[in-house]
């Protein structure tokens, strides 16, 4: 028998006489605890937890979902971040999807565990759920995550890993956001709330397939970047973090696509006021603050709308202080978002600036005016990619449709409309082609038309002029002088009005 088979024993009757003691000191123990404490006030396991918790390696840390009356924003972001961690071996999982969602969401059932790791760290996260006693005995559920880690590593995941858990849950957010669009629209009778309804917004447009001006499109682009980034700034040098934006251009320029490139870019809902509904500063006020944060609010064709609106209210209210004007709107929207709100944007379109309030065009009002122009050779490039693929700007025919756009005032509207007409290149650009000519002549015929009827006007006028001139003979020519019209004039109270243009009869003889 060598060394090694007597071993085995030895160590076993250790092993046994080490159990032995240990089961009897325990043994002895809880019949300590049961003689001297009731049964129900303090259990078995607790007592272990207090002699030999503390020797444990593991840190728990409960996060439960709400924290006083409020929402633990922990928990909020251990539930959208644990939808990304979810492992293979899971047993059991739920299915949610609601009508807005596009896709159906999975996330652990109670009592389910997920492994992480965050630098090597083993992470063990376990959501339990259970009726919460302190809720007046209701039957209000109670649900928390257990989140387990070595002991030693408490500061790094209290300062460094949920920190990272709450902004990957925010990215995540942003991901699957559905971005909405609200309007009054059907909703004006009900009273209560803002009386915004919305569906989801499906306007495809992105910055991507928007056609302007590069270089406009950049910044815009950075403008959004930084004004989402600087909220301390603004917090710094006492502004609402809000940013205004006026679009103008002719129909059919993009104006409305660009708002929902924005709204896509940024994953900020769309409030679409019409002020059409509006009477009063009241009405406002309330549609107003039922908007959320991290949204555009877009008055479309801002001076139309403004007018309508003037004279509606004049017809509905006589007392000045019920008018509802364009600036006073703008010093309450101002006022009303200075007080509450963040993260705000609100864009104004118009198809004319000329005919805007100057109100709205004083600095610092609107943080920037973007000009959507007639489709350039830039702009034309992005829509017949995205309509055809890339390859067909490098076709025959499109040389030619560059320099027609290149001397025409087409919108993107219309080029869009035209490549929308089929699928096959040729077909498309020849299509399109054909009608830029048919415009342009068209534009042609009008222009001459203009010119005829213009000239028309002229002769009219050297004949009036004509005219004017005989007379002024005549009456030179019966010597009738300015002395002897002062006097008619004194007799009669009404001075000579010649009909020429511009002529020295024209005007009353000063007295
Ligand atoms: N700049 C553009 N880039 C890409 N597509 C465009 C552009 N402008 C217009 N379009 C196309 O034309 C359609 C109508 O354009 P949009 O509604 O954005 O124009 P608008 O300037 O808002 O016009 P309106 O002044 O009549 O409101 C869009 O859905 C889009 O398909
Ligand atoms: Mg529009």
């Amino acid at each position: 028998m060598n060394f090694k088979d007597m071993a085995v024993p030895q160590s076993v009757s250790a092993l046994f006489s080490a159990y032995a003691s240990f089961a009897t000191t325990m043994m002895l123990i809880r019949s300590l605890t049961n003689e001297l404490l009731p049964a129900k006030l303090i259990s078995f396991s607790s007592i272990f937890v207090y002699f030999f918790g503390s020797i444990s390696s593991q840190t728990k840390l409960v996060i439960e979902e709400n924290s006083g009356f409020a929402m633990n924003e922990v928990f909020q972001a251990a539930e959208f971040y644990l939808r990304t961690k979810i492992s293979p071996s899971i047993d059991t999982l739920k299915v949610t999807k609601t009508p807005r969602q596009k896709k159906v969401t999975l996330s652990i059932d109670k009592d389910q565990e997920i492994i992480d790791y965050f630098e090597n760290i083993r992470l063990q996260w376990r959501f339990l759920c259970s009726v919460d006693e302190r809720n007046g005995g209701g039957s209000r559920e109670k649900r928390q995550f257990e989140l387990s880690f070595p002991k030693k590593f408490r500061d790094r995941i209290v300062d460094f890993y949920l920190p990272y858990v709450l902004r990957r849950a925010k990215e995540i957010k942003e991901e699957n956001k559905v971005v909405k669009i609200f309007s009054q629209e059907c909703q004006y009778d009900d009273d209560s709330g803002g009386n915004w309804g919305s569906v989801n917004l499906e306007h495809p447009a992105t910055f991507d397939t928007l056609a302007m001006d590069p270089e406009l499109k950049q910044s815009i682009i950075e403008d959004l970047d930084r004004f989402v980034r600087r909220k301390d700034f603004y917090k710094k040098v006492g502004k609402a973090w809000k940013r205004g934006y006026l679009l103008e251009g002719p129909p059919g320029t993009g104006k409305s696509s660009l708002i929902a490139a924005m709204a896509n870019y940024l994953k900020f809902d769309i409030y679409d006021l019409d002020l059409t509904n509006m009477y009063s500063n009241s009405d406002l006020r309330r549609v107003l603050l039922a908007t959320t944060n991290r949204s555009i609010l877009v008055i479309e064709d801002i001076d139309c709308s403004v007018q309508i609106q003037n004279r509606q209210s004049e017809e509905h209210f006589d007392q000045s202080s019920s008018k509802f004007t364009l600036s006073g709107m703008l010093n309450f929207i101002d006022g009303l978002w200075s007080s509450c709100g963040d993260e705000r944007i609100i864009i104004f379109t118009t198809n004319n600036k000329h005919r805007l309030d100057p109100a709205l065009l004083r600095a610092g009002r609107m943080d920037m005016h973007i000009n959507m122009s007639y489709c350039s050779r830039e702009g034309l490039r992005v829509l017949v990619s995205n309509y055809l693929g890339g390859e067909a700007t490098k076709h025959s025919t499109y040389g030619e449709i560059e320099e027609l756009i290149g001397e025409m005032e087409v919108a993107p509207a219309e080029i869009a409309e035209e490549l929308m007409k089929g699928e096959e290149t040729e077909a498309v650009l020849g299509g399109l082609v054909g009608f830029l000519k048919r415009k342009r002549e068209e534009e042609r015929k009008e222009k001459e038309e203009k010119k005829e009827e213009k000239g028309e006007e002229e002769e009219k006028v050297e004949e009036e002029e004509e005219e004017g001139d005989k007379i002024v003979e005549e009456e030179e020519a019966t010597k009738k002088t300015n002395w002897e019209l002062r006097n008619r004039v004194r007799r009669t109270g009404y001075g000579y009005r010649g009909r020429g243009r511009g002529r020295g009869f024209t005007r009353r003889i000063p007295m």
